[in-house]
């Protein structure tokens, strides 16, 4: 018998391609040592050229899924990814709130609204109730370029606009905000900028890698970050890990399908904290 790891909670969506969403969450979860729970809130039918459908699981299920986890084994950390609908939002809202995430319990919230392939994820009339209810209660929010555009309407462009953006999510009520610069297409570095409440600034830089397979890699970022706060990091430490993790899943993503194929979390983080 071994000692029971800490357990870190995704809300998020199915990728039957295997490579973001739950998925992507639990592969980083486990690499970075916490036993992932699941609640499902919606099935994509998905492969690596795109999203051809998905079905929304009913809200009180998701909900009823939060429940179960927390009330059982308890949650020490919780992230959320594609949620796509309002309704579904409402419900992880409510059950969280019951459960303390975001009070209790650090809460990452991984805004997503499209795959990579530029496929929906998230109805249009849902972003109001992700800038009103959902970042108000997050610890952190790690939306991409995209999805900073659609929630607070700035175009990022550099380190100044990024600090923009993040000051944005800030007044919508985040606890932190990490602004990832993947998306920034031409820049020899990828920068990550996170600002917290107080207006401290952490700049996370690594090469920027010529690949087309990063699918899954916002996911695995959100999750390995959610892995460091379950195991009782300070934030700032737990997107080093984050950032450790995401460098070293991107520089070992593997192509699959005639796609974009998925980060990779076959190293271990084990090793790299041993180096
Ligand atoms: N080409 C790349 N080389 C190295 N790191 C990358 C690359 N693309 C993305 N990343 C990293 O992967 C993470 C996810 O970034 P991003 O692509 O901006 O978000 P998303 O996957 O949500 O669209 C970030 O930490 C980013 O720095
Ligand atoms: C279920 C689900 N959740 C999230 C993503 C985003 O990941 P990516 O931007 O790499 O397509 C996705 N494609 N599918």
């Amino acid at each position: 018998m071994s000692d029971t790891p800490p357990v870190a909670l995704a809300i998020a969506g199915t990728d039957s391609g295997g490579g973001a969403g739950l998925t992507a969450d639990v592969r980083a979860f486990t690499a970075c040592g916490v036993h992932g729970a699941v609640a499902v809130a919606a099935v994509t039918v998905q492969n690596s050229v795109g999203v051809q459908d998905f079905h929304p699981i009913p809200p009180e299920v998701v909900a009823a899924q939060i429940r179960a986890v927390a009330g059982d084994m308890g949650v020490d950390a919780a992230k959320t990814g594609m949620l796509a609908s309002t309704a579904i939002i409402t419900a992880v809202v409510e059950a969280g709130d019951q459960v303390g995430l975001g009070t209790r319990v650090p809460f990452v919230v991984d805004p997503v609204a499209a795959s990579m392939h530029g496929h929906a994820l998230l109805a249009p009339e849902a972003l109001e109730a992700v800038r009103t209810l959902l970042i108000p209660r997050a610890t952190l929010v790690t939306p991409n370029l995209d999805e900073v555009r659609l929630l607070v309407g700035v175009e990022v462009v550099d380190d100044d606009t990024a600090r923009e953006a993040a000051r944005a999510l800030l007044d919508l009520g985040a606890g932190a905000a990490l602004v990832k610069g993947g998306h920034l297409e031409g820049s020899a570095d990828v920068v990550d900028l996170l600002v917290l409440a107080d207006g401290t600034e952490h700049r996370f830089t690594s090469p920027r890698r010529s690949t087309e397979h990063t699918h899954g890699g916002g996911d695995s970022l959100a999750s390995s970050i959610t892995a460091g706060l379950a195991r009782g990091m300070a934030l700032v430490e737990a997107v080093a890990l984050g950032k450790a993790y995401i460098t070293r899943a991107v520089e070992h993503a593997y192509p699959l399908g005639a796609g974009h194929g998925p980060v990779s979390s076959v190293w271990s983080v084990a090793a790299w904290e041993r180096s």
